[in-house]
């Protein structure tokens, strides 16, 4: 059974149809990659898939309850993080606070507990703290706790950005562009990085990424968007050789 499925999904501004008739089907485990040339629509879809636009039409499921039209912070909750293509981190937290930000969404304890800093807030607070240093440890990012995000390095950034997603506790994760701005050896690493997260937190991953070397690395399907349609989808091999494509968008680069 899908994990996530989405149905005739369209948005349009003004008259442009930025995504039109969009299907796709993930289920529990994959890795998908989201590809095709600048403005295909990849972003929007992205945003339709976490309430930051409302569709024009069609249906968005995931884990079996539509989730179409709710408000981002909604989605969060029904387990469905991002990360975004310019990084969007609270640039003037720490890298500690960024990280259990995202876990305050799981820690229930009421206004007057919080307020008197008592009984679960306490033990909350504890707890969130544990595992937000968990996560950094994870990411490499522990020695740098207190150190304040937007002086952090780019490519450490964006690593806190998928820590930061991940401690919403997602079972579906969105990564848009990961490897933007990283060299090939970053690129290597995420790539590493992005396969041991889906196995460690059971998760299911569609990623966006112009980077091809990633893309057919790490997907087993792949779709591709054109004009707000998807004009392929299947394997990277499927993918690589489709003449439609390479037409519209890998050129004669990939081999
Ligand atoms: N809020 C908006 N208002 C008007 N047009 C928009 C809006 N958001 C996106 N668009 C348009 O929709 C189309 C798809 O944009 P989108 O950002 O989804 O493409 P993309 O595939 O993610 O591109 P890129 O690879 O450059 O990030 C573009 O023509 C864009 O200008």
């Amino acid at each position: 059974m899908a994990l996530l499925k989405v149905n005739k999904l369209s948005k349009v501004f003004g008259g442009l149809r930025a995504v039109s008739n969009f299907n796709m089907d993930i289920a529990p485990g994959e890795l998908i990659g989201l590809i095709g040339p600048n403005g295909a629509g990849k972003t929007t879809v992205f945003n339709l898939l976490t309430g930051v636009y409302v569709p024009t039409e069609g249906s968005i499921v995931f884990d079996d309850k539509s989730v179409a039209g709710l408000k981002p912070y909604q989605i969060t909750q029904r387990g469905i993080a991002r990360t975004f293509q310019n990084i969007r981190l609270f640039s003037d937290l720490t890298v500690l606070d960024n990280v259990k930000i995202a876990y305050h969404f799981h820690v229930k304890y009421g206004i007057l507990e919080s307020v008197l800093r008592i009984g679960r807030y306490m033990e909350g607070e504890a707890e969130v703290e544990r595992r937000a240093i968990r996560f950094l440890e994870i990411f490499n990012l522990a020695d740098k706790k207190d150190e304040i995000a937007k002086n952090l390095p780019y490519g450490e950034q964006r690593r806190l950005e998928i820590a930061r997603a991940l401690a919403a506790q997602p079972k579906l994760l969105l990564l848009d562009e990961p490897a933007a701005g990283m060299n090939p050896q970053e690129t290597q690493q995420l790539m590493e990085m992005i396969r041991w997260i889906r196995k460690e937190f059971d998760l299911t991953i569609l990623l966006i990424e112009h980077d091809m070397s990633l893309v057919m690395g790490v997907c087993e399907r792949i779709y591709v968007l054109d004009y707000g349609s998807v004009i392929a989808q299947g394997t990277p091999l499927e993918i690589k050789n489709n003449p439609r494509v390479i037409e519209a968008y890998l050129g004669e680069e990939v081999d």
